[in-house]
């Protein structure tokens, strides 16, 4: 099949090269001139695991390419996917100028039957929207077009694992014509394919992303509750997991959920529903929790070190979850802001395995960058860890201790068991356990 991807991010380059690799072939448009430019030359603009295998494999092949020439990506393709981003406006709803600029292109562009296939997450009535402009802007009314709902469900970090192992398909739609299309392109997949109205699908997307936040942040509250009365929240979760109704995933207590979707589209449901007169308490909640669990880190280092305006203090990970360089809305900046403007004396010492580049873009000259986990650790006054990396986590409690000047250690991934810290003598604090302190 021939397919256009418009919008080349986490989401367009990953079920573009997807796809070809699926056998299909493949034309990937940006606007960003210097993002496509380094695809053309192999160069991979985000850190994503097998990802730039399979661009380099799949463009010797020529089953994909990158332009900026939109019109020609539309008038090549029989399905043409929008991925473009869809980024919260300031009082919480959902920016759809990308959308809409990308409806306009397709509607200019168009010369024979198409499938237009929203990816984007967006509000409900979005694709009658893209059908309104798309018609508008067409010079020959009488050509034909569908317009579909396929949300995205794949997580940065495996997102091309989740591609071709995902635990569903859904095609929201209104034509047999399209519908058959779209079975078509998915069937290699081998998964569950739900068709459905266009409406039941895009809401789907916001249903389920607002479902997995809630687990996080009622996970959180539990930890809060745990670490007063004395449990253990890593032995909850497990416990309340075996329940195959409740499932075991998404059950991590930590420092909050942060990225690139889980806040915005959290705030985007609010905004849905708050459109339609219902105001959505339950997820306010959810959002409202997750706004304070990241200063867990910080009193517990306040508990931990007495003169933060004096210390130096090591943070590992930046990224919003491991296996990424995506920094969008994640907890680690928080903290990096709240720390400078509460003890700006202190010296900070942070260390990423792939987000330092992008860290610096935001962070400017605030923070101390380091080369690795040693530089940052080497001589610090205690250590934080923020992103659960294999790297931070396997480097082992027993070289923290060797390196640190102070054995401290604030986790808020909760990547060690207390007891193990205790007996290295390590002063260990986590989210949602008894902190095993040793004086
Ligand atoms: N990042 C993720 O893991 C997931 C994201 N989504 C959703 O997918 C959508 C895209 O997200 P990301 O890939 O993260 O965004 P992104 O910000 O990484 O990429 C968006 C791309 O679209 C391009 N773009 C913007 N306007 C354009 C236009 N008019 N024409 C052509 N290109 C244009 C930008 O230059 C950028 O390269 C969002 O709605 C998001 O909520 C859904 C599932 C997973
Ligand atoms: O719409 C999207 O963009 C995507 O959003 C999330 O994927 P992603 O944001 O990439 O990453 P997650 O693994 O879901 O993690 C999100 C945040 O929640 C946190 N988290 C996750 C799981 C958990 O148990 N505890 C926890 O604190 C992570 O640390 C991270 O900050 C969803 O998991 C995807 O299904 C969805 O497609």
């Amino acid at each position: 099949m021939n397919i256009a991807v418009i919008g080349t991010g986490y989401v367009g380059l990953t079920s573009g090269v997807c796809f070809a690799e699926l056998g299909n072939q493949v034309i990937c448009a940006d606007i960003d001139e210097d993002k496509v430019n380094r695809l053309n030359q192999g160069i991979i603009p985000i850190y994503e695991p097998g990802l730039s295998e399979l661009v380099v494999k799949n463009k010797c092949l020529n089953r994909i390419v990158f332009t900026t020439d939109a019109h020609y990506a539309i008038i090549q393709s029989d399905v043409i996917i929008i991925a473009v981003g869809t980024p919260s406006l300031p009082d919480g709803n959902v920016d759809l100028s990308g959308v809409h600029a990308v409806a306009k292109a397709i509607g200019q562009s168009i010369n024979s039957y198409k499938v237009i296939v929203n990816k984007s997450t967006v509000p409900v009535g979005t694709a009658d929207e893209v059908k309104r402009i798309i018609k508008q802007n067409m010079t020959d009314k009488s050509i034909e077009f569908d317009v579909a709902s396929v949300p995205e469900f794949l997580k940065e970090g495996s997102a091309i694992e989740d591609f071709f192992h995902t635990d569903r398909v859904i095609i929201g739609i209104d034509s047999p014509r399209a519908e058959q299309i779209l079975q078509e392109l998915h069937k290699p997949l081998k998964t569950t394919v739900q068709t459905t109205d266009i409406r039941s699908a895009e809401l789907i997307k916001y249903a389920s992303n607002s479902f997995l936040a809630m687990k996080i942040s009622f996970i959180n509250e539990i930890a809060n509750i745990a670490e007063l009365v004395g449990a253990d929240i890593n032995e909850i979760a497990a416990g309340v997991g075996l329940d195959t109704r409740i499932g075991s995933k998404f059950l991590k207590a930590g420092i909050g959920f942060g990225g690139a979707c889980f806040p915005k589209d959290t705030k985007g449901l609010l905004k849905i529903a708050e459109n339609k007169g219902i105001t959505f308490k339950l997820l306010q909640e959810v959002i409202n929790v997750n706004k304070n669990q990241y200063q867990k880190v910080i009193s517990k280092l306040e508990e931990a070190v007495d003169d933060l305006n004096a210390a130096t203090i090591a943070m590992l990970g930046i990224s919003f979850k491991p296996n990424t360089d995506d920094i969008r809305e994640a907890p680690s900046l928080n903290i990096i802001k709240k720390l400078i403007a509460k003890y700006p004396a202190m010296k900070l010492k942070v260390y990423d395995p792939a987000a330092m580049e992008l860290a610096r873009k935001v962070l400017g000259d605030s923070v101390s960058y380091c080369q690795s986990i040693e530089e940052a650790v080497t001589k610090s006054d205690a250590m934080m860890i923020v992103t659960e990396w294999e790297e931070i986590v396997s480097f082992g409690l027993e070289k923290y201790k060797e390196l640190l000047k102070r054995p401290i250690i604030v986790d808020g991934r909760n990547c060690f068991i207390p007891d193990e810290a205790e007996q290295l003598g390590i002063s260990y604090y986590s989210i949602g356990r008894i902190s095993g302190v040793t004086q």
